[in-house]
């Protein structure tokens, strides 16, 4: 996919415009932070995104979408449910075909949470969790990826491996970060949300952290 081209995008909750009318150009290769204060529209805009872009798109959204009473494996799992017959994911549930239990287990692995596949998620903890739901993001294998605030339950150098992981793992990637330092260090483009608009649209490096505070 060589990135996406949307406009007109708007979203309106109780009859009260939130979003938009806005367009969004982004280019393949394009690492662009979403950055604003709480409640100016990001996470809604990540969800316009993802409903436009549907199976092109890995989502990684903030309340992680997990289903705590099964094993860390099949959370990671269902990132493929759609791409897999019934009877595939039917069997799946009882007994893991080897295959997707040695992808799991690598992507864990690389997530530093290998001995956590075969435990609910309800037993880790937010840090764990945000992991498992970012190793279904990777188990998607959509060439985009949509993640909204991915390291906030992450320790500094968790956040730094996530960030460096999800940049390489995604050659396209939208992701709503509070951490403005994270968001200049690993993206290419910043756009600044305010009431729902772009207030800002620069490339990373033509910013510091002062420029995009102003929007807070
Ligand atoms: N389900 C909803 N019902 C009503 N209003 C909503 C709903 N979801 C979001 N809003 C409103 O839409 C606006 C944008 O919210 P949104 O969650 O997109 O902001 P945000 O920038 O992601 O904030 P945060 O950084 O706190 O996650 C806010 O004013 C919020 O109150």
């Amino acid at each position: 996919m060589p990135g996406f081209d949307f406009h007109g995008l708007t979203a309106s909750f109780n009859g009260e415009r939130v979003i938009g009318p806005l367009s969004l150009h982004v280019n393949e290769g394009e690492h662009v932070a979403l950055v604003g204060k709480s409640g100016a529209g990001k996470s809604t805009l990540i969800r316009l995104l993802y409903d436009r872009l549907e199976s092109e798109a890995s989502l990684i959204p903030q309340g992680l979408g997990l289903v705590n009473a099964l094993p860390v494996f099949h959370n990671v799992f269902m990132g493929q449910l759609d791409r897999h017959p019934g009877w595939y994911n039917a069997l799946t549930l009882i007994r893991p075909f080897r295959r997707d239990r040695d992808t799991v287990k690598a992507l864990l692995k690389e997530l530093e949470i290998p001995e956590k596949q075969w435990i609910p998620t309800a037993a880790l903890s937010g840090g764990q969790r945000q992991r498992v739901a970012i190793a279904r993001a990777i188990y998607r294998q959509a060439p985009v990826l949509l993640a909204d605030e991915p390291i906030s339950a992450l320790d500094g150098p968790m956040a730094h491996l996530v960030m460096k992981t999800l940049t390489n793992r995604f050659s396209t990637s939208i992701i709503a970060l509070h951490d403005v330092d994270m968001a200049l260090r690993y993206c290419n483009r910043i756009i600044g949300i305010q009431d729902g608009q772009v207030a800002l649209d620069e490339a990373a490096s033509s910013l510091v952290a002062s420029d995009i505070m102003s929007l807070y």
